[in-house]
């Protein structure tokens, strides 16, 4: 039926014909196909020999045949593979010394191109059609017919051969649900297929002839001849444009069935996605016709097909190689049960296991940071979707959705990797030598040994006033009254003298609480150079004045240091720990805010930027008050419900007073608004919250205060919040209770009965 069909055909007349005796019998494309991929290579096709009659037409009208394979007619397939091996390894030496390596490997797992198997067809299709019989074919046809109309004709017959193979791989892939689940079937068969045709095409290459073997005589007579009667024959010139682009298409659609580069497609297409399969290898051979028509003849005289069929046997095996590796990789996870999490750290590992380790971090965090960035997750193949699918209870995201959120991902990726190539390559870290750190109750010494870590020859001198704790860092580098169970970095140091702390420093960072900080001020001033920025970590508004940190430092040194305010969800113990931390530095000098953050940014810190100075320090001020009220709450034992509506309600009041003190709404519900609000309401490590729960359960604040060696800056802070409020005119019903219930005035469950019968209002 077949043969029926071929003949029916307009192009069987190009390629069918009497055949002299002796020449080898013409070749049906189908047959030739069989031929080819059972070894038959030497049985080759007229048609090659034709290409090369028409190829030295087109290169030099010269009677004399161009050998394949070099200019000189020497081919040396072997050395071209060596080559070619020899440049790709240069090339991947290049990539990974310039630094460039994990940006390809991203693209290359992450883009929609490496992913989809859009690249790897099209790199096989090209390779494998470039010196392919279609080439030839199309090269021959070009002369004949017209480029335009061969390059139409055979991309059309090579576009719909590539559909149909990819949907014929694609349906290796439907296999039972239950196979699926556990095995990626369509992959493995994608692997073996490789290999086969990687094999097969070096063997073929291998029994190819060489510099003009077999190449010539009965073959290039034939061709010759054969030429010659389509040209005598006008057949195909006679006819119309549309009729020539079916016949050119008919013959490279038949010459292309059952070919290396089809199978490939097939293999591509059960392994990878169909769309990314098919449009890479569309291109690959649209591009490699265009080079057909445009400039076989002249390619043909440098690179053999020997040569050819060699690059493309090793490509398929490093297909064959990638595919099994990214199998491998992902094979852990298919049809696994999801890995258990790691059991609960004690949030305060020993002491001994931190010195074995030789390191200043506790063992969990410190391997964390080892390992670098963690692995993929689970779905990574449709079989571990699959998985992940029946996990959620068979709820899995439409693809569509799924494609959606990786690109949504991968832009962000790129966007992140754009801006960090961009940014300032200086840096403040370079050239800083000394900073001074001011108190070191927790924060201090967390924030100090943040610095430390960021550079190994810093110095990070913390002025104390304790001779005791002060001995015991520079002796055993430990914080034995505010942090005994972390060992500090050796680059560490402690001194009560001001004046040798502030010898040399470059930067000052502020960890005293707010009311002793204008005494604390005032004693080192004379120290401290004018021009050394100071970083305010103390959050809280100093009793009496009612001043801000930003208004209390220049007043207390009498003069206008420069000076930026750190705050955000940062509890000490977590900094310590590496845990990951956003904190945003603000100061009215945008470029000393950017400072900060190079100062302070690592791979465990982030650090926004704002200028918003009276948003970031009020609201680092108010959420302390209410992590106090949220703590009687607590305490109180109210509910979660009631937890919930006491925080909303106190963020509501703190950006009342926020915003009419002039903070910016972005700051209110940024990292030292909303950020650090949640993390003293809920967070169980605050110290504002702790003396609220213990006010809630009865205990007397004096007993509390006395009972604690660190500071709660809610409850100084809080009288002055209503002194505040007063005098910008809103009503903080909430952040008031507080006030009167530290005060004495009212109980905890009087002072909730109190606010829970407050008129019904609209929310505003
Ligand atoms: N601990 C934390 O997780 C965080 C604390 N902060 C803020 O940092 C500031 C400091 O807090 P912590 O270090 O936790 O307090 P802390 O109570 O642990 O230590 C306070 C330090 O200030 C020193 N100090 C107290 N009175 C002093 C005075 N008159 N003169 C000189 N030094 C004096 C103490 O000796 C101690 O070194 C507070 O404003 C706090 O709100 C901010 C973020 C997080
Ligand atoms: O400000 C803090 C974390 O951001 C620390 O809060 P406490 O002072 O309540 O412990």
């Amino acid at each position: 039926m077949f043969r029926d069909f071929k003949a029916a055909w307009p192009y069987a007349s190009l390629v069918t014909r009497p055949r002299p005796a002796g020449m080898l019998r013409p070749c049906r494309p189908l047959e030739r196909c069989f031929a080819l991929h059972a070894g038959g290579r030497r049985r080759r096709c007229r048609l090659t020999a034709a290409w090369r009659v028409a190829a030295s037409a087109a290169a030099d009208q010269s009677p004399e045949l161009p050998t394949p394979g070099s200019a000189s007619g020497q081919s040396k397939p072997l050395l071209w593979v060596a080559g070619t091996l020899a440049l790709l390894a240069a090339a991947g030496v290049c990539v990974h010394t310039s630094g460039y390596t994990p940006v390809l490997q991203e693209w290359a797992a992450q883009s929609v191109l490496g992913r989809s198997g859009f690249l790897a067809a099209f790199a096989l299709i090209f390779l494998s059609e470039i010196g392919d019989k279609t080439f030839f074919i199309a090269a021959l046809l070009a002369m004949k017919v017209g480029k335009w109309l061969t390059f139409t004709g055979s991309a059309l017959a090579l576009s719909i051969m590539t559909v149909i193979s990819v949907g014929i791989g694609c349906a290796f892939k439907s296999v039972p649900d239950a196979l699926k689940s556990s095995l990626p079937v369509g992959q493995y068969l994608g692997v073996a297929l490789m290999v086969y045709f990687g094999v097969k095409t070096l063997r073929d290459a291998w029994s190819m002839p060489s510099k003009g073997e077999g190449a010539g005589g009965e073959e290039l007579a034939a061709a010759q001849e054969e030429l010659d009667e389509a040209e005598q024959g006008g057949r195909v010139s006679a006819r119309s444009p549309w009729q020539s682009v079916v016949e050119v298409g008919t013959l490279i659609f038949l010459a292309e069935w059952g070919d290396r580069s089809m199978l490939a497609t097939m293999a591509l297409g059960a392994a990878h996605s169909p769309l990314g399969v098919a449009s890479g290898a569309i291109l690959g051979h649209v591009v490699a016709t265009a080079i057909a028509v445009l400039g076989g003849a002249f390619a043909s005289r440098y690179i053999s097909e020997k040569t050819v069929a060699y690059i493309g046997g090793v490509l398929f095996l490093c297909f064959a190689v990638a595919t099994a590796l990214g199998l491998a990789g992902s094979g852990s996870h298919v049809g696994e049960q999801p890995r258990q999490e790691e059991p609960a750290r004690s949030s305060e590992p020993s002491r001994s296991s931190m010195e074995e380790a030789g390191s200043s971090l506790p063992l969990p965090r410190a391997r964390l940071h080892a390992e670098g960035r963690p692995a993929r997750p689970a779905i990574a193949t449709p079989a571990a979707a699959s998985a992940a699918a029946a996990a959620f209870g068979g709820v899995l995201y439409p693809p569509a959705e799924r494609s959606q959120i990786r690109d949504s991902w991968r832009h962000l990726m790129r966007w992140s990797r754009r801006w960090r190539t961009c940014e300032d390559s200086s840096c403040v870290l370079d050239n800083l030598e000394k900073v001074a750190v001011f108190g070191g109750g927790s924060f201090g010494t967390a924030m100090g040994c943040a610095l430390a870590r960021q550079k190994p020859d810093l110095t990070v001198t913390l002025l104390l006033r304790d001779p005791q704790i002060c001995a015991d860092i520079n002796t055993f580098h430990v914080n034995t009254r505010y942090l005994k169970d972390y060992l500090l970095p050796s680059n560490v140091v402690a001194t009560t003298s001001a004046a040798e702390a502030c010898a040399g420093a470059q930067y000052a960072i502020h960890a005293v609480p707010v009311q002793h900080s204008r005494a604390f001020l005032l004693g080192i001033k004379e120290h401290l150079a004018g021009d050394v920025p100071i970083v305010s970590v103390s959050k809280g508004l100093e009793v009496g004045s009612g001043r801000m940190m930003s208004e209390l430092i220049p007043g207390a040194l009498g003069r206008k240091q420069p000076a930026a305010f750190l705050s955000g969800p940062s509890f000490a113990k977590e900094v310590m720990d590496l845990r990951p931390t956003g904190v945003v530095a603000a100061s009215k000098d945008s470029k000393l805010a950017r400072e900060m953050q190079q100062l302070f940014a690592s791979p465990y810190m982030r650090v926004n930027t704002t200028t918003d100075v009276t948003g970031v320090e009020i609201c680092g001020a108010l959420k302390n008050v209410l992590a106090l009220a949220a703590g009687i709450v607590e305490g109180l034992d109210l509910g979660q419900n009631a937890m919930a509506a006491l925080v909303a309600q106190g963020c509501a009041e703190i950006r009342w007073l926020a915003e009419k003190m002039g903070a910016k709404p972005a700051t209110v519900s940024g990292l030292s608004g909303l950020g650090d609000i949640m993390l003293t309401c809920y967070g169980s490590l605050s110290r504002n919250r702790s003396v609220g729960v213990r006010l809630g359960r009865g205990e007397a604040l004096a007993d509390i205060l006395a009972s604690s060696n660190q500071v709660a800056e809610g409850v100084a802070t809080a009288g002055v919040v209503v002194t505040l409020a007063r005098r910008f005119r809103v009503s903080l019903p909430v952040l008031t209770a507080a006030a009167q219930v530290l005060d004495g005035n009212l109980s905890p469950e009087e002072a909730v009965f109190d606010i829970m019968n407050l008129p019904q209002i609209e929310e505003r």
